[in-house]
């Protein structure tokens, strides 16, 4: 079953309570973090995870863009994060598996992400403790940007991963999914869709997560 994940990047922040309503169909809501320095965009922080946790059931999907994530895992997991995705990019693999088992410890569910410059195997040496594999299909930083082809590829060798030694992990698919993107990004092998601008861009919000659902 293909899981739509709504990526607030795009909502209006001034209303973020009732953009958040407006996607309450969606199986769970993206939050992307960002520090500035993993990646040149600054986003949201622990408070505002706080917040939304506050106002919403849906499971919250926090995308940590951050440089040395094990920092901040407590600090998410005791916001409200269902689950976290950590960037392999982001810090030493010892630090990334400390990350890891940080999540265990708090109860949240685990995910690693990969830019587009990483290569699929990468994710081996973690992939059978995992919920979840990210794959980025646009340069992490901002929404809004276009679908880098080449990652189809990347998806496909995750699939391929996840078959052979996971199958109960997830695989999410981020960046300039929409209505054309998703039924490529789904043949290749992804469950779950990250979608910002194409589900807030759109006059019906629900509608346009019903659509890249397949409905
Ligand atoms: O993590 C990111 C960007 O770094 C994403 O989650 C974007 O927010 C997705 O936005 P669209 O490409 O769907 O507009
Ligand atoms: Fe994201």
């Amino acid at each position: 079953m293909i899981k739509i994940s709504p990526s607030i990047l795009s909502a209006d922040f001034v209303n973020l309570e009732r953009d958040i309503a407006r996607v309450s169909s969606a199986d769970m809501l993206h939050v992307d973090v960002m520090d500035g320095c993993f990646v040149p965009n600054l986003t949201i922080g622990v408070p505002v995870v706080q917040s939304i946790r506050k106002c919403t059931d849906l499971f919250l999907d926090v995308h940590l863009m951050i440089d040395k994530p094990v920092r901040y895992v407590e600090a998410f997991a005791q916001a409200g994060a269902d689950l976290l995705s950590v960037h392999l990019e982001a810090d030493h693999p010892t630090r990334i598996r400390e990350a890891l088992r940080q999540m265990d410890r708090c109860g949240v569910k685990k995910a690693v992400a990969l830019r587009p410059i990483t290569k699929a195997e990468a994710v081996l040496p973690y992939l059978e403790e995992l919920d979840l594999v990210l794959v980025m299909t646009v340069e992490p930083g901002f929404g809004g940007q276009a679908f880098l082809e080449e990652q189809l590829e990347t998806v496909s060798q995750v699939r391929a991963l996840i078959d052979r030694y996971h199958p109960a992990c997830r695989l999410e698919v981020d960046g300039g999914v929409n209505a054309k993107t998703a039924p490529r990004v789904v043949a290749a092998g992804a469950d779950t869709l990250v979608a910002g601008s194409a589900v807030y861009g759109a006059a019906d919000p629900a509608a346009a997560i019903a659509a890249l659902r397949g409905e």
